[in-house]
């Protein structure tokens, strides 16, 4: 067990008493609830997950060694604009002079900074926006977009390209342009050099643009309880002023290996946000309603249900025995367990339903599944208007209207007779038997739950996993039973079962990240509104995944009239870019546009 004290970490034994106190108390149960607001320390696991800044060391790398170009020398960048939830939009001129710790900086120095700090900030996803005007049609070009996730995390920040040019008159005498805003000394991690250089002014001749600047603002969320997120931040000191003394105390000769124990100050961190009510934990998941439980509960795969939610509590327990709670999904899991019981029983549903042994097993199957059991609010007719726009819906009809007319078969009569139909239609469960094992492939099978859950017929999705459970049981019980049923039938409705669990997005309506049904967060609405001007650069800095080409996707649609180019380092990301996005995003690789641009001109060299 860890804990902070006075700023430095302390190992301490607990027993097994104090152990629940402290989960019971804030500063243990913290951990649990907001991860991200424990202090970080040389050993976090997840050091290397959070974002970085450039070392001194990289900075001094790329501008010393390397010949290549920061992004603000090809495109020219007239304005500096930055856009917060909480700021109203500037619009600032490229400012002459900056401030380092009371030393005053020349344009060409703030530049230089500023065009480092860019590359390596920048390093994982750009988008440059540019318009031209290029015949009277308009170009966007996208380079470089990153979300930014600081205490001014979803702060769009524009960076000026020529800082060093005087243009004094275009900058307001009275606001000064952070351009370290939102840079917090925790991304530095432990750099040594950085650690060697220092931050403070007594421990370097060299000057340093003050990265407490950009600190000011936030607070630790800790330190914010009933008061607002503002009126705390305004109360706590600024985390750079508690990061000097730390290194103050280590230019002394004190060595100490982990980090002070400050909270991260950012309020808003990731993409979701952190809203003022809810830096308190707010109540467990055994508040929650049963319903809302059981719901929870159908989305998790059966091995999850049996190997570790039911041993949480009685209450989860008695959920998951409830026999009315997925009950095909769990015969399944059971049956594939070999649990006496559920082998029984399945024999038993095969047996009296003549599914084995029998010469039209098949063709039996459908009828029992004829009679699914479903929720009593679950329209039919809509289920089976749903269904009918799907490919195989004709060959089903006609392959149960053969069925039914079949005189020659009279045990064929009996079975197909006994289907219920509806407005003089087929039962819907029994099209959708037919439809699954008429089914070319796993796209016909997920093409057939997308129109499901398309018109939400079935209510919830438990109860379209729920057939495809009771289809794939049936399967697999027969063919283990000796039954001629191809293995390919069991595999394509399995294999769709595996997904609606495992990436339930790609079942949506549309496959791609930018897909219309996809709500935008909070801080991605304010990227998508921000009406970004002719030669600006839009910096959006986030972590992997957290859906920063979903907004792109998102600006394109919201701008039709205009065109974006999307420029991507290899050609599959290129591809699937280009399916991603609307038609008004060209997508192309950087060596296809190098080639476009120079290389058309050495081919004549080229040997044949
Ligand atoms: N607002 C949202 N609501 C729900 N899902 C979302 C949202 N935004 C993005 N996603 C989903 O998150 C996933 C990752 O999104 P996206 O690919 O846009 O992230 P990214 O930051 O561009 O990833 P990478 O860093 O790998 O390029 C996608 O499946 C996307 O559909």
């Amino acid at each position: 067990m860890e804990s902070a004290t006075k700023g430095k970490a302390k190992r301490r034994h607990l027993s097994a008493s104090s152990c629940a106190d402290l989960g019971q108390s804030r500063d243990g149960s913290q951990p649990l609830t907001d991860p991200l607001a424990v202090p970080r320390s040389s050993k976090d696991p997840n050091r290397a997950l959070y974002p970085r800044t450039p070392t001194k060391r990289r900075r001094r790398a790329s501008a010393g060694e390397s010949n290549q170009r920061g992004i603000v020398e090809f495109f020219p960048i007239t304005d500096v604009v930055r856009v917060s939830p909480q700021k109203t939009v500037t619009l600032n001129g490229p400012k002459h002079e900056q401030e380092r710790d009371g030393e005053v900086l020349t344009p060409t120095e703030v530049k230089e900074e500023e065009d480092r700090g860019g590359q390596v900030l920048t390093s994982t996803a750009q988008v440059k926006v540019k318009q031209e005007d290029r015949g009277g049609q308009v170009l966007t070009s996208i380079a470089q977009v990153k979300v930014k996730q600081e205490p001014n995390a979803d702060e769009v920040m524009c960076t000026p390209k020529k800082l060093h040019l005087p243009i004094k008159q275009e900058v307001e005498e009275d606001e000064e342009v952070d351009y370290m805003e939102g840079i917090t000394e925790d991304m530095f991690g432990d750099d040594d050099d950085f650690e060697r250089e220092g931050l403070t002014p007594s421990k370097t001749n060299t000057p340093h643009l003050d990265r407490g600047a950009g600190c000011s603002k936030w607070t630790s969320p800790s330190s914010l309880s009933s008061t607002t997120a503002q009126s705390a931040a305004s109360a706590a000191p600024p985390r750079s002023a508690s990061r000097r003394l730390h290194l103050g105390h280590r230019g002394d000769g004190e060595e100490e290996e982990e980090d002070t124990a400050e909270p991260l100050p950012d309020p808003m961190f990731g993409l979701l946000g952190v809203r003022e009510g809810l830096l308190e934990p707010q109540g467990c998941l055994l508040d929650l309603p049963e319903e809302v439980l059981r719901q929870v509960f159908s989305l998790l795969p059966a091995a999850d249900l049996y190997g570790s939610v039911q041993y949480v509590c009685r209450a989860w327990r008695d959920i998951i025995a409830d026999p009315q709670f997925v009950p095909w999904k769990k015969l399944y899991y059971r049956y594939l367990m070999r649990e006496p019981m559920a082998v029984k029983d399945l024999c038993a549903i095969l047996t009296e339903n003549c599914m084995i042994k029998e010469e039209l097993s098949l063709v039996n199957m459908f009828r029992y599944m004829s009679e699914f059991k479903h929720s009593k609010r679950v329209d039919l007719e809509c289920v089976l208007r749903s269904v009918s726009t799907h490919r195989l819906y004709p060959q089903a009809l006609s392959c149960i209207a053969y069925l039914r007319t079949a005189q020659s078969h009279t045990l064929l009569e009996a079975i197909m007779g006994g289907v219920p139909s509806i407005t003089g239609g087929p039962s819907p469960w029994c099209v959708m038997a037919v439809m699954l094992l008429l089914a070319d492939g796993v796209g016909d099978v997920l093409s057939l739950v997308r129109l499901l859950r398309r018109t939400d017929c079935l209510l919830t999705p438990e109860g379209v996993s729920e057939y495809l459970w009771a289809v794939a049981t049936l399967l697999l019980a027969m063919k283990d039973k000796g039954e001629a049923v191809c293995a390919r039938l069991h595999y394509n409705v399995y294999y769709v079962l595996q997904m609606m669990e495992n990436s339930p997005v790609t079942l949506g309506t549309e496959a791609s990240p930018g897909a219309s049904n996809v709500r935008v967060t909070h801080e991605q609405q304010v990227i998508i509104n921000h009406d970004i001007q002719p030669g600006q650069v839009v910096k959006i800095m986030a972590f992997a995944g957290t859906g920063k080409t979903t907004t792109l996707v998102q600006i394109a649609r919201m701008r039709p009239h205009l065109r974006f180019l999307y420029v991507a380092f290899n050609k599959s990301v290129q591809t699937h870019a280009q399916r991603s996005f609307p038609i008004n995003v060209h997508c192309k690789t950087i060596h296809s546009m190098a080639f476009s641009a120079v290389g058309r001109r050495a081919e004549p060299l080229w040997p044949p």
